[in-house]
C-alpha cells in the first residue's frame, strides 16, 4: 500500500522581519497564502529506506537530495516509527525558490506516514512535529491564508475569500535562505525587535480587490535579497510594465511573484514576460488547501 499526498507552494504576502533573536532565529509577522503549484509525496513501506525526486520540465530538481537529508526524509525520522519507508517525490515548486517547496515535501510526508500507519494523530502533533523541522513547515500543512508568528512556525487560519492571480517566475540558481536572512542583519542592524504588522494587507485581503491587496504587499526580504540579486529588481519592474499589478520577492527568493488583476491578467502578462525572454513564467492562484491525500 502507498499514500501520496499532495502540499502547495507559499508565497508570503506580507514578510515583517525583526531583529535577530538569540537562537539565530528572527521574529516573523507574516502572512502566507498557499497557491496552486504542488508536490506530490508517496510513500510506502519498503526493505530499505529510499527517496527518489522526479519533476516537471520546467523545474530543475538536480540540487535536491536524494539522501537522509531530503527534508522528507527527515520528517520521517522525526516520527516514532520502526517502519522503513520508500519515499517518491514529484515536484512542481521550484527549488531553493523561496516558495517552501522542501517544507512542502516534509509537511506532505509527515501527513502520508500518518495515514499510512492509521495513526489519524491530533493535528496538534502533526504541526508540532512539522515545527521541528522548520519554520515553514505548520503552514505547508495548514494551507490557504494564514498568519504566521514566532519564527514563522505559530500559524493561525485567516477568512480569505478571494480568488488571487499570480504569476510566478522562477530563477536558474537558487538563493540560500539563511544567507539572505545574514544579509538582513548587515544592512538593517537596528531593525526593531518586533516585526511590522500586517494591518493594511489584512484589511486588502478582507476587500477582496486586487488593487488593494497589491499595494499592501510587503517584503522586508525583498531588500537584501535583490541586493544580492541585482536582476531580480529589474525583473520586477518588467513585469509590472508587462500589466502586472505589482511584483514582489517570495519571501527569501529568487522567485518573483506578480499579483495581477485576473486570470486574463496574469495570463498576459506571463505571455508578455516570456516573450522578453523568461524561459520558465507559471500562473497559479489562491488560496488553496494545506497538505491532502490524493491517493
Ligand atoms: C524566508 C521564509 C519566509 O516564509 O521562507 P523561504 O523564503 O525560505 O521559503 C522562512 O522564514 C524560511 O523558513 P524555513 O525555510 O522553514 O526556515 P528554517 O528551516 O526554519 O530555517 C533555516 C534558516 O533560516 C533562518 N531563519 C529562518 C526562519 C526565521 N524566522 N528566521 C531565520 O533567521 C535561520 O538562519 C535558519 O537557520
Ligand atoms: N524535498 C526537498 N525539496 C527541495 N529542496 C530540498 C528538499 N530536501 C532538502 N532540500 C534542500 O533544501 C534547500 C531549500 O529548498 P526549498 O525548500 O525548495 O527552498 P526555500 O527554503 O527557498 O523555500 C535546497 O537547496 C535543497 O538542497
Amino acid at each position: 500500500m502507498s499514500i501520496t499526498v499532495r502540499a502547495a507552494a507559499k508565497i508570503n504576502l506580507h514578510l515583517g522581519v525583526g531583529r535577530v533573536r538569540e537562537d539565530g532565529f528572527h521574529p516573523l509577522d507574516t502572512v502566507y497564502q498557499a497557491v496552486s503549484l504542488y508536490d506530490d509525496v508517496t510513500v510506502s513501506q519498503g526493505t530499505e529506506e529510499s527517496v527518489s525526486v522526479s519533476g516537471s520540465s520546467s523545474i530543475d530538481v538536480r540540487d535536491v537530495p536524494t539522501d537522509t537529508s531530503n527534508i522528507a526524509m527527515r520528517a520521517l525520522a522525526e516520527v516514532p516509527c520502526s517502519s522503513r519507508h520508500v519515499v517518491r517525490i514529484d515536484k512542481a515548486i521550484p527549488v531553493a525558490g523561496g516558495m517552501a517547496g522542501g517544507s512542502a515535501d516534509a509537511a506532505a510526508a509527515l501527513l502520508a506516514h500518518d495515514r499510512l500507519h492509521g495513526l489519524a494523530q491530533p493535528d496538534a502533533v502533526l504541526l508540532e512535529q512539522a515545527a521541528r523541522l522548520g519554520s515553514d513547515v505548520p503552514f505547508s500543512l495548514v494551507g490557504g491564508t494564514a498568519r504566521g508568528r514566532g519564527r514563522g512556525e505559530v500559524v493561525e487560519p485567516i477568512a480569505d475569500e478571494g480568488a488571487w492571480w499570480w504569476v510566478v517566475v522562477p530563477s536558474g540558481v537558487g538563493l540560500s535562505t539563511p544567507d539572505v536572512y545574514r544579509h538582513f542583519d548587515r544592512l538593517f542592524p537596528d531593525a526593531p525587535p518586533q516585526p511590522d504588522e500586517p494591518t493594511e494587507l489584512l484589511a486588502a485581503l478582507a476587500s477582496r480587490e486586487p488593487l488593494r491587496l497589491a499595494r499592501a504587499l510587503h517584503n522586508d526580504l525583498q531588500e537584501p535579497a535583490v541586493d544580492l540579486r541585482p536582476e531580480l529588481g529589474v525583473l520586477i519592474a518588467l513585469g509590472e510594465v508587462e500589466g502586472a499589478l505589482r511584483g514582489l520577492v517570495s519571501g527569501s527568493g529568487p522567485t518573483v511573484v506578480f499579483l495581477c488583476e485576473s486570470a486574463d491578467g496574469a495570463r498576459a502578462t506571463a505571455a508578455g514576460l516570456a516573450g522578453a525572454g523568461h524561459d520558465v513564467v507559471l500562473t497559479a492562484t489562491g488560496p488553496v488547501a494545506g497538505a491532502h491525500v490524493v491517493s
